[in-house]
């Protein structure tokens, strides 16, 4: 005899499957965390729609099943894979669409889209930078272009290296979405052995963590590039840690951070190796201009412009941010980074 709460729980697996039959994704951008996430839905035998703007490379992918230019070295089953270079077909086959592309570009990308592709899909953004002049977190600028809001949308965020996530290694994803269905539905999508999804409603909350964490990297890499050692760089991360929980209550979230969602990613930042974030702090730590490390990076490093929204978000809050505005004062106000860590460290605890 089934139990209500075991003929919900088949309710609820039944729509699942369905959806996920139906469910057809469109991603934009080519890049690594692109091609990783790509790797993550067709492993799932999800058919995704992938805009890419280069046709060579998206022919390349076509042909070979790796991408030439990101993560060439993982492999993509192609069997679910269709490479487009026209935006609107990749929305209008698409029931859930992807956004990838730095923060940076999301403005020229949104300009090539009609609100009413848009209007029946799920919306999700996996960009951890602000956008545009006012600094906007990007389900806001998503929000504020099609007239649709977070109920439609989520965002993807925790600790998710694309060199390691493309390779298999194990880490824990973050859906946030006010929407459980949404939660629900994404949860299923994105689940694979290598890959733990987890929920939350505090889209706004694990969007701004996701974006300060990278102006933690840039700073660690700062610190390493300047011979601080692994001692500094833990105090630095412990007052970061602060900082971003002082950060999420002034804007409202007051979900504890000591989870992979938000402390998690920050740390994976602060210290791997593969953060683009650190390994551009830490040019700036060495001594190359911000424009000599910027040219010697081949990916985007999204902390630098997410320095100075932050920076321009946090000035109205009655809070101190000492290692978000040292970051500052080194990438926009040419104050030598050896200078400012100096001062810094009388404001450590
Ligand atoms: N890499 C990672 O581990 C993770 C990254 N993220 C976030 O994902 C976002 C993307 O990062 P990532 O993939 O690493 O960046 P990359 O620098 O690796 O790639 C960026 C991609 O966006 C494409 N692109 C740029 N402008 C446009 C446009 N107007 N239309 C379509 N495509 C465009 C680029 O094309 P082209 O090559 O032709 O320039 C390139 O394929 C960032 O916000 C980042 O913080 C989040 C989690 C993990
Ligand atoms: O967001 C990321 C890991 O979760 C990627 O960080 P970087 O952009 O610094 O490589």
């Amino acid at each position: 005899m089934q139990t209500n709460q075991t003929k919900l729980l088949d309710g609820l697996i039944s729509i699942y499957l369905k959806s996920l039959i139906l469910i057809e994704f469109g991603v934009f951008g080519g890049g690594s965390w692109a091609t990783a996430l790509v790797k993550i839905l067709t492993d799932n035998k999800l058919l995704v729609n992938w805009y890419i703007k280069r046709s060579l490379q998206a022919q390349a992918i076509e042909k070979t099943g790796y991408n030439p230019d990101y993560l060439n070295l993982v492999s993509l089953d192609t069997r679910y894979i269709r490479t487009l270079s026209n935006i609107q077909q990749t929305a209008q086959r698409s029931k859930a669409l992807l956004f990838a592309v730095p923060s940076a570009q999301l403005p020229t990308l949104l300009d090539h889209f009609e609100s009413d592709w848009i209007t029946d899909k799920i919306v999700i953004s996996t960009i951890k930078g602000t956008v545009g002049p006012y600094y906007d977190i990007p389900t806001d600028v998503i929000a504020t272009y099609f007239s649709v809001d977070h109920q439609q949308q989520a965002i993807l965020a925790g600790p998710c290296h694309a060199e390691e996530v493309g390779l298999g290694k194990k880490t824990y994803l973050t859906i946030a979405s006010p929407n459980a269905e949404i939660q629900e539905l994404l949860s299923a999508c994105f689940n694979t052995n290598y890959m733990h999804v987890q929920s939350c409603h505090d889209i706004r909350g694990v969007s701004y963590a996701a974006i300060y964490k990278n102006v933690v990297g840039i700073v660690c890499g700062m610190a390493k590039g300047l011979r601080y050692g692994d001692n500094f760089i833990a105090v630095l991360v412990a007052n970061a840690l602060h900082e971003m929980s002082n950060m999420l209550q002034s804007i409202g979230s007051v979900q504890p951070i000591l989870n992979s969602s938000y402390a998690g990613d920050l740390l994976v930042t602060a210290y791997s190796e593969h953060s683009r974030n650190r390994t551009f702090g830490e040019l700036i730590g060495r001594g190359y201009s911000v424009e000599k490390a910027k040219r010697s990076m081949q990916m985007v490093a999204e902390g630098y412009g997410a320095t100075q929204g932050l920076y321009q978000t946090v000035q109205q809050l009655p809070a101190d941010f000492p290692i978000l505005q040292a970051a500052y004062r080194v990438l926009f106000k040419h104050m030598p980074a050896s200078t400012e860590f100096k001062l810094l460290e009388q404001k450590l605890k």
